[in-house]
This record gives C-alpha cells, structure tokens and sequence, in this order.
C-alpha cells in the first residue's frame, strides 16, 4: 500500500513522538521557563505508540524516526524500540536524540534494532554549548557520541546555526568530518517559537557553504534516499560528509515524504500547519480502520510548502519538543 497526498508526494516516513520531556531547555526549541508538560494521563502507552506504528507501516510508511522532547529520558524506551524494531514491512528504524544519555544507552539501542542516530550537539565549546541548552553538560555529549561510533551506528550530527550564537564554528564542525566518517548537517534556525529576533538569528545555507568553501574544498554527493532533507557534499578527501538544511531559504516542501504523530497522540500534516488530528479517540476503542482512515486523512490534507515567508499566514508559536522536531 502507499500513501501519496495531493501534491503527487509519497508519504513513507512517519516521525512518532515519544515523549514531550527533555534534559535539555534549548533556547531555539522552547521558551526560557519551559513549557506546560503533558501528564501521564494525556502522553500515549507504549501499547498505543505500537498501534500507531503498526498502521501507519500498514498504511505504507517504511521509515520510523523516534523523537521527542528527548526520546531517551522515557522509561522502558530500550524494550519499546525491540518491538517498534519488529514490525513487519518496517524498513528503517531511526533515532534522533541530544546524546546526553547515549554514554550509557548507545549499546543496547543497537541492539534494539535502531539502524542509525541523529545526535544534536549545537558547540563543541563547553560555555557556547551550556548557554545554548541552558545548562547542560558538553562532556557527556561528547562521551555520547563516542559510544555511539564505538557501537558501530551511522551517525549524523545536527548542528543548528545561530548568528552571533555559534556561527563562529562551522568550519570547527566541518573540519569533525575530515578523520570521522560521520555526517554533520549544518540546520537553517526555525521560527518555531517566534522569537522576536528570529531574522536576525538566520545563517543562510548558502552563507554556510562559502565560508566551508573559503577553507575547505568539497564537491556535492550524489542524492541518495538517506540524505532526507540536506544537500550533501565532501570535502576534499573527508572520511565523513557535510550537510545543509535549508527549511527556511530553500525549503524542501516539494519533496516532503513525512507526518508526524506527537506524544500526546495528535497527528500533524507539516511541522508548520496548525492541521491536526486527534488519534486518541481511535486508539482508546483500539479501532485500527479508524485510525487508518485518520492517517489517510492528514496525508490528504498536507498542506504544499509552509508559509513562513508569510506575514498573514503565521504559525501559531510552538516548542519543537513537543512535536519532535
Ligand atoms: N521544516 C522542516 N524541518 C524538518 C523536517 N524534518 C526534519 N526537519 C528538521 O531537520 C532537522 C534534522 O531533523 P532529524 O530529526 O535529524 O531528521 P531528518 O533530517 O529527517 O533525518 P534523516 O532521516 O537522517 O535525513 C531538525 O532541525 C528538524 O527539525 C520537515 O519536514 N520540515
Ligand atoms: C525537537 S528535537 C527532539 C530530539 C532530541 N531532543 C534532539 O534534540 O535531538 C529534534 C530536532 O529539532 C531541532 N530543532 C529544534 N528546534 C529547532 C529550531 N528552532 N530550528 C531548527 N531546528 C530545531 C533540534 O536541533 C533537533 O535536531
Ligand atoms: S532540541 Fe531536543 S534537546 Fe534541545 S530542548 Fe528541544 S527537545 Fe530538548
Ligand atoms: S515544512 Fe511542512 S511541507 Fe515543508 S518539509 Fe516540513 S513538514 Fe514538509
């Protein structure tokens, strides 16, 4: 089966929030104090989080990406993941995590059946990095993301550019690729929360190119299905790749493949429409068709592109942690 929306796009991966919390506060990601956390009672089971997977691989999805808030601070998350692993027709099992518990977890989410791991890590300076995630500790990304090479996963390293915050690092991050054969994918800043100074914050992909290209030299790589939404290039015989992201300048709404389901249940057509659908009702009657036909449902009302360009058509402001990024 396949899922394809009104544009022609096939849908075939499914971003499944698994929890709203996190042990980080990153200031692009959510407001100073936080936000209203779900309770216990709003955040779906482990049981409904496999119905939803269940159907939607059903349906025609055929990669998983676990987010979150942090995915890794959900007790019971390394069991969860070996039966999410076991679905059958489920092609990817991906992950995308801060790394602060990967020191202790990176093991045995291989062995889960997890195939690869985004890491976001936003400074490789201690003080740039507490600043940016209010508080937290580089060290321990750091040892992360080592346990995570030695475990033998696929990594790529998300770094979200902010100007005057860590734009002074990109060649520091490029330069991680020449021995390593990691990915470091350098993300346009999102006006998620809308912050009052959000242009000013923007690095343009093509900004972070040349400045890579006045040290380095690097040719594109050939578009491959794991590249998802960044342009991929090497520098000059690099063990590893580069990357930009680009949803602001040059959004890759065109080829968009993805919905997401958050935490508390709620289907979304694009992280940028307030297009919803409540799942909950579904799964507490344990109705597969319906929430079947509700996933049908938001495919076929995705919207074509955001419109963050848009003066008139703004985004109601939200935490990327309580969607998933
Ligand atoms: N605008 C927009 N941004 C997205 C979308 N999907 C992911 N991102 C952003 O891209 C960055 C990287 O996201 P990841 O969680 O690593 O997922 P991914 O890029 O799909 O991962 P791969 O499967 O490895 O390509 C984050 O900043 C996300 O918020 C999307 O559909 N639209
Ligand atoms: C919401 S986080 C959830 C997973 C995990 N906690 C992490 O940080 O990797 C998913 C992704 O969204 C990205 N993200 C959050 N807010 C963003 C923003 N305003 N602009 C660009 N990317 C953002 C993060 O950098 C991260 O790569
Ligand atoms: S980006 Fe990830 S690590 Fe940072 S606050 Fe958001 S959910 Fe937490
Ligand atoms: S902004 Fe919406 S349509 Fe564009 S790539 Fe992201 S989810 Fe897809």
């Amino acid at each position: 089966m396949e899922l394809t929306d009104t544009f022609g796009r096939t849908i075939n991966y499914l971003r499944l929030s698994v929890t709203d919390r996190c042990n980080m506060r990153c200031v692009y990601c959510m407001p100073a104090d936080g936000i209203p956390l779900l309770t216990h009672n709003d955040i779906l089971s482990y049981e409904e989080l496999l119905l939803v997977a269940k159907t939607a691989v059903a349906s025609g999805i055929e990669k998983i990406r676990v987010t979150g808030g942090e995915p890794l601070v959900r007790k019971g998350i390394v069991p969860f993941l070996t039966r999410l692993a076991a679905i059958p027709g489920l092609r990817q099992l991906v992950l995308t995590t801060n790394g602060l518990y990967l020191a202790e977890m990176a093991e045995s989410l291989r062995q889960a059946g997890v195939q690869r791991l985004n890491i976001s890590l936003d400074s490789l300076q201690p003080e740039t990095f507490a600043g940016i995630t209010r508080g937290a500790d580089l060290h321990r990304v750091m040892a992360g993301i080592a346990a995570a090479e030695q475990a033998g996963f696929p990594l790529k390293i998300n770094v979200v550019v902010m100007r005057g915050v860590n734009d002074g690092e990109i060649l520091d991050f490029a330069a991680m690729t020449l021995d390593r054969p990691l990915t470091v994918r350098f993300i346009e800043y999102m006006p998620a929360i809308r912050a009052d100074n959000w242009e000013d914050l923007i690095v343009p992909g093509e900004t972070i190119l040349d400045r890579i290209g006045n040290r380095f030299r690097f040719s594109p790589m050939e578009r491959d299905a794991s590249a998802g939404p960044a342009r991929t290039f090497r520098i000059d015989g690099a063990a590893g790749t580069i990357g930009v992201i680009t949803p602001v300048s040059g959004h890759f709404c065109d080829e968009c493949n993805r919905i997401r389901v958050t935490a508390s249940g709620r289907a979304r057509s694009c992280l940028f429409s307030d297009i919803g659908y409540d799942l909950k009702p579904f799964l507490a009657a344990g109705d597969e068709s319906g929430l079947a036909v509700a996933l049908h449902d938001i495919v076929a009302r995705k919207p074509g592109r955001h419109s963050l360009e848009s003066a008139e058509q703004q985004h109601t402001p939200f935490a990327m942690s309580a969607i998933g990024g």
